[in-house]
């Protein structure tokens, strides 16, 4: 029996696909598997128990992934499952910066009383007035799971689009519109654009990527779009560029304590992936995610450990191997397993960074000592008997 727990809603859908074998569990500390949205990780102790944290979502900043990696947890996300959500709010937010839609809207709503407000709106509507994107320039920072989406779409709204990641994978680079310019230097984007959005992770090296000297090589009047982490604008530098009247529009879906309330900011309570279809698919992945790591050791879509994937297991065990990844370590399982008489069928190592992976078939099962000599050995992490 397996113990989840989860630290936000996750949507039954998902929850749906867990077997008998599983219980949702309200201690954290009983759980393999946790389950989490946008609730923050970092301050929390991370028990024995936990084998695997599951981001329904694709940002993992609110998760502690090296100290996971530490303690043998393999964090899973599920990427591209909330990117329609993302892009269409991209889209709703580009068109609220175009018009002053949500003015429009508030004066509507102060005239109801009116009994004359069918022929004052004509009147009042030109205070309301705004530009259509089409024929505008749209530069797109991250050509990720939603930064495509975002670019392609915007090539069938008649907007001419520059498309930046020096990252690329490849299959987005097969997904992304030939109509889309690849820019290889990012200023090209800020100098030529009428609209820049952002569309990378929160990391170190992208904290405040659009600071005081990108918006300064930027075009007067630039719709900045900012659905992806507060972070990663400098907010101080963004206020500075709307005063000036650099910076139109800043559109966010993060408000915080700097941008809420303040003059040219659109800010959106964290929407993006929060659409029935975005919630069902994040969670359906998850727990997919989740599954087959437990019950089978496979791993698909960490951000910690290498992906592996040994389908399910026909022999009489398989022993999964979460450690360091350093020389010498697998000549020590083999000779473990050897040692106490137990034959290897099929194996397979895979390493990210620091960290690497190792499943075992063997042909009898694995015995108690057996574990104990191989937890014993130096830079294992985590041991789990599979079957
Ligand atoms: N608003 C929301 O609800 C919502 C929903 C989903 C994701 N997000 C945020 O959006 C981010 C992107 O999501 P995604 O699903 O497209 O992720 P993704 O991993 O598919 O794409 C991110 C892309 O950014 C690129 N990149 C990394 N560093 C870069 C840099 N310095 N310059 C240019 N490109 C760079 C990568 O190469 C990758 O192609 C997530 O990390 C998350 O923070 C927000
Ligand atoms: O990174 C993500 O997937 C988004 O920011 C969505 O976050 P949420 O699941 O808390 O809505």
């Amino acid at each position: 029996m397996f113990q989840y727990h989860c630290l936000n809603p996750i949507a039954g859908v998902g929850l749906d696909l867990f077997s008998q074998d599983y219980k949702k569990t309200d201690d954290i500390n009983q759980a393999q598997a946790v389950l989490v949205r946008s609730a923050s990780m970092h301050d929390m102790e991370l028990s024995k128990e936990l084998c695997a944290v599951a981001r329904a979502g694709a940002g993992v900043n609110n998760i502690p992934l090296e100290k996971c990696a530490e303690q043998g947890i393999v964090v899973f996300n599920t990427p591209g499952a909330n990117a329609n959500g993302v892009k269409e709010l991209v889209f709703a937010g580009m068109l609220l910066a175009s018009r002053d839609i949500t003015g429009g809207i508030h004066w509507v709503q102060e005239n109801k009383d009116n009994e004359n407000i069918s022929k004052d709106v004509e009147k009042a509507k030109k205070a309301f007035a705004g530009c259509e994107i089409s024929g505008k320039k749209l530069g797109v920072l991250g050509l990720g799971a939603i930064g495509v989406k975002v670019a392609n779409a915007a090539t069938h709204l008649g907007m001419e689009v520059y498309g930046y990641d020096p990252f690329i994978s490849v299959n987005a680079a097969w997904s992304l519109s030939r109509n889309v310019k690849h820019i290889s230097n990012v200023e090209d984007i800020y100098r030529e654009c009428d609209y820049i959005t952002i569309h990378v992770p929160l990391l170190e090296d992208t904290k405040k990527m659009l600071n005081k000297e990108a918006f300064a090589q930027m075009k007067d009047g630039v719709v900045v779009l900012n659905f992806a982490r507060d972070l990663l604008v400098d907010e101080v530098a963004i206020l500075d560029a709307i005063k000036e009247g650099k910076v139109k529009k800043y559109v966010s879906d993060f408000p915080n304590s700097a941008t809420a309330g303040k003059e040219g900011c659109i800010l959106i309570p964290h929407l993006g992936a929060s659409t029935e279809e975005s919630e069902d698919n994040c969670a359906v992945m998850a727990v997919q995610e989740v599954k087959d790591f437990l019950e089978n050791g496979n791993i698909r879509n960490s951000v910690n450990y290498p992906n592996c994937d040994m389908g399910i297991c026909s022999s009489a065990g398989r022993v999964a191997i979460l450690h360091k990844n350093v020389k010498g370590i697998i000549g020590k399982y083999t000779a473990v397993m050897a040692d106490n008489n137990i034959n290897i069928s099929d194996m397979t190592n895979k390493s990210r960074g620091n960290y690497a992976y190792s499943l075992l078939d063997i042909d009898s099962p694995v015995t108690e000592v057996a574990i104990e000599q191989l937890k014993k050995i130096d830079s294992v992490l985590k041991i789990r008997v599979v079957k």
